[in-house]
């Protein structure tokens, strides 16, 4: 591979979020989050798995910064629980909260490492659930104070910030399908949840107009759809499965509208939006973060209510999620983005993959070639999309540790750095000390 440069001010990164490392979900005044009450209800997390402890990071925070600096990062995204800073979701704000984000902002900036603060990864306050949560129009009022909140105490530190973490993942495994927290399962309720986070989301970029100085977008997971056959069923499915995950939050949020085909794959569950709303999801934005993980090939099917899913594919390479190893639709799915919403800048957000790691040999090396190779060709796919006249801007692993993965527990590993659960020791993998030469050489040695 010739040798590529990547953009000057190019930022390299790994990401995390609040609930999959921190620990102590309750500690110095912070309320529970749905999250909390999720992983404590018999039978929804494998395991029981819960983030009462998670990565410790809570209490071992100074430590992983210094690990971030070892390793030569230049940026670490994060996400902010929000009910340590509203332990009731609105109202009274738990400083000892805002203060252990701050403290950490100070820690990164210290060691040369550049802060993206992510406002929402999915751990609703708990309190909030309890009026409705994402049900309630209310929910963009409460939304705009909290991330209000966070400005004024962080927007002088803080230059890059993200309102939401994948409204489609929120929605498909929280309300339609019921994998994630809260676990409703309605095609009524799913659009409408949709609906209040974009609302959610215009309201605190409103909001964020009025206080901050620096940037703030939004983060999606998107994946190309390619259908599995030229019939025209798989035509049709695909095209519904790309408009339900690919377009479905970043037309509303960029072009003002929603994509026809909602109508279509909801029905009588599709309500008529008022154009008020469509006005205030529509906010001027600085950035879009790409999440990517894999991508789908697509054929007709009877599930609900899509009716469209992934065909596997059997020359396919596969990681411990069962998603497929694709890079080149990391490529395509960039420069779709481009051509359909012009030239907004974009970050990589989220890119990595979990393999089944070895434990940790003599002399503390863990071996992960297979991660190495996944993120080599994704990293190499970002720099063809840049070569195609993509504007991207950084490239944040996920993820910075081994972590809780949701509903799949500690089970999956996706971190670039090894976590023993019971002694909280971590250890880079082959992977870290491979990606802490592709940063310091910019790229050229990948
Ligand atoms: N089929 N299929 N398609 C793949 C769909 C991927 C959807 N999951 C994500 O994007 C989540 C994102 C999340 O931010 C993080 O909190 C999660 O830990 C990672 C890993 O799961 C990813």
């Amino acid at each position: 591979m010739s040798q590529r440069t990547f953009p000057d001010g190019f930022l390299w990164g790994a990401a995390t979020a609040a609930h999959q490392i921190e620990g102590s979900p309750m500690a110095d005044g912070a309320g529970p989050s749905i999250w909390t009450r999720f992983a404590h209800t018999p039978g929804m997390t494998l395991n029981g798995d819960t983030g009462d402890v998670a990565c410790d990071h809570y209490r071992r925070w100074k430590d992983d910064v210094k690990l971030m600096r070892e390793l030569g990062l230049q940026a670490y995204r994060f996400s902010v629980s929000w009910s340590r800073i509203h332990p009731e979701g609105t109202g009274r704000v738990n400083q000892a909260g805002v203060d252990f984000y701050s403290r950490l902002v100070d820690e990164l900036l210290e060691n040369g490492i550049e802060p993206l603060l992510t406002l929402y990864h999915w751990d609703l306050p708990a309190a909030l659930e309890d009026r409705g949560g994402w049900l309630n129009r209310d929910s963009a009022d409460w939304f705009a104070e909290y991330g209000s909140t966070m400005y004024r105490a962080l927007d002088g530190r803080v230059k890059k910030w993200v309102t939401l973490n994948e409204p489609w993942v929120i929605t498909d495994g929280g309300y339609l399908h019921g994998a994630l927290a809260p676990g409703h399962r309605s095609k009524y309720e799913t659009p409408i949840a949709s609906h209040n986070l974009m609302r959610a989301h215009g309201a605190a970029v409103k909001a964020y107009r009025d206080i901050g100085k620096h940037e703030i977008g939004l983060v999606v997971n998107i994946e190309p759809k390619y259908p599995a056959s030229d019939s025209a069923e798989d035509t049709a499915a695909t095209k519904r499965a790309h408009a339900y995950m690919n377009e479905q939050y970043l037309d509303p949020a960029l072009l003002g509208r929603y994509p026809p085909e909602l109508k279509e794959i909801f029905g009588d569950a599709w309500p008529d939006w008022a154009a008020a709303d469509l006005e205030l999801i529509r906010q001027q934005l600085d950035f879009i973060g790409i999440n990517y993980y894999t991508r789908s090939v697509t054929q007709a099917n009877d599930s609900y209510p899509l009716k469209a899913g992934a065909v596997r594919q059997p020359l396919g390479t596969y990681t411990e999620t069962g998603w497929e190893v694709y890079p080149k639709g990391l490529t395509d799915l960039l420069v779709w983005v481009k051509e359909r919403y012009g030239d907004i800048p974009m970050y990589i957000t989220e890119n990595g993959a979990a393999f089944f790691d070895p434990p940790v040999a003599e002399g503390g090396r863990v071996r992960d070639p297979l991660r190495m190779d996944y993120l080599q060709k994704h990293i190499g796919a970002v720099h063809d999309a840049i070569q195609a006249g993509c504007d991207i801007r950084g490239y944040m692993l996920w993820s910075l540790l081994d972590n809780l993965e949701w509903s799949l527990g500690y089970s999956k590993r996706f971190g670039m750095v090894h976590v023993n659960y019971g002694t909280q020791e971590r250890t880079p993998k082959d992977s870290a000390r491979w990606y802490s030469k592709v940063i310091a050489s910019h790229g050229a040695s990948l």
